[in-house]
């Protein structure tokens, strides 16, 4: 058997990110020895029920204590605080990075903590579900799909940042380096934007008067039920998400408010022509992104490229 990539691999956060690292370094033989920290006891306790790693710690710093590789996979609100928290305990040269789905702030947040002689690289796996907790994370989870690292000091890094790709291409991921605020900007609209939307129109249907609650849930055409799954996503994790990502997300809530005035006006005015050329656009993205070999028929999210 060849060498571990690091030795000593420390998850903080052991939901749905963290456990299905945990399960694919198993699986790949990635990291020789794994420790667990999360501020839940009935998180860690069923960590080790589940057999997600070697050692499990309540304190977040000792279990940072002489880790190669330390992995934030906590929400974003708490990775500045965590991130003071096990500070002292980082080891010279080992690898600080996080998961977190959004980057700018977690980057703003956690790189006052971060000593000198440690690599601290910003990550985010573009894979997920609307699930949490350590039950719901699997080793397969990061197959094929891509991990964006937002390093920002990517020339004293360089080295630090090819062994963590070299991590994640080993759970199966493609890996792309991108700007902390670009990230955001395009993860605005892709992904943080359309469980704005979720939660919105599942809360409207929610108050509706003239629309029964058991109406709802009895008609809910396959549509309805696709945004349902996505507004059941985690209320902390999206709430902290709003909450780092403003200016991006206005800025594309601005936009899509201004198109959907667009498209309020056509069926007012039942304008067809408009309604069909833009539903026939649409209906091409959708095609491209199948072509691309990034989704089936079941809904998915962020699969990149398949390679010829
Ligand atoms: N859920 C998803 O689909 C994806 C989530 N992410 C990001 O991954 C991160 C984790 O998300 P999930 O695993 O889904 O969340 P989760 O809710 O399943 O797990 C988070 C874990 O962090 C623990 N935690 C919270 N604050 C803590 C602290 N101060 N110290 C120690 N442990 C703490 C919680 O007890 C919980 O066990 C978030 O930043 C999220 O933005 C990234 C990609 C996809
Ligand atoms: O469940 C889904 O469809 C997702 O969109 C999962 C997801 C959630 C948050 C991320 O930062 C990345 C992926």
């Amino acid at each position: 058997m060849s060498e571990p990539l690091f030795q000593r691999l420390t998850l903080i956060g052991i939901g749905l990110i963290g456990s299905s690292i945990a399960r694919a370094v198993k699986a790949r033989g990635l990291a020789g020895h794994v420790i667990i920290a999360d501020q839940s006891e009935v998180s860690l306790r069923r960590a080790e029920d589940l057999g997600l790693g070697d050692r499990y710690c309540l304190d977040a710093g000792e279990a940072a204590d002489g880790a190669d590789l330390v992995i934030l996979c906590t929400p974003v609100g708490a990775s500045g605080a965590v991130a003071k928290w096990i500070a002292p305990s980082l080891k010279a040269g080992a690898i600080l990075s996080d998961v977190g789905s959004t980057k700018a702030k977690v980057v703003k947040d956690v790189r006052p903590h971060v000593p000198a002689n440690v690599h601290f690289i910003a990550g985010h796996p573009i894979a997920g579900t609307e699930q949490s907790g350590p039950d719901a994370g699997f080793a397969t989870l990061f197959e094929n799909r891509w991990c964006i690292l937002t390093p920002d000091q990517a020339e004293q890094d360089a080295q630090a940042i090819e062994r963590l790709s070299a991590f994640w291409r080993g759970m199966g991921s493609n890996v792309d380096v991108m700007d902390p605020d670009h990230h955001d900007r395009v993860l605005a609209i892709v992904s943080h934007l359309p469980h704005l939307i979720a939660y919105n129109i599942v809360g409207t249907a929610d108050d509706l008067e003239t629309v029964t609650k058991s109406e709802v849930i009895k008609y809910s055409a396959s549509g309805f039920r696709d945004f349902t799954r996505l507004a059941a996503s985690d209320p902390t994790m999206w709430r902290d998400v709003c909450l780092h990502n403003k200016d991006a997300i206005l800025e594309m809530l601005g936009r899509f408010s201004e198109d959907l005035a667009a498209l309020q006006r056509a069926v007012r005015w039942g304008d067809g022509d408009q309604l069909f050329e833009l539903f026939t656009r649409t209906r091409g993205i959708r095609r491209s992104i199948i072509e691309a070999g990034q989704e089936t028929d079941a809904p998915d999210f962020g699969r990149p490229h398949k390679k010829d």
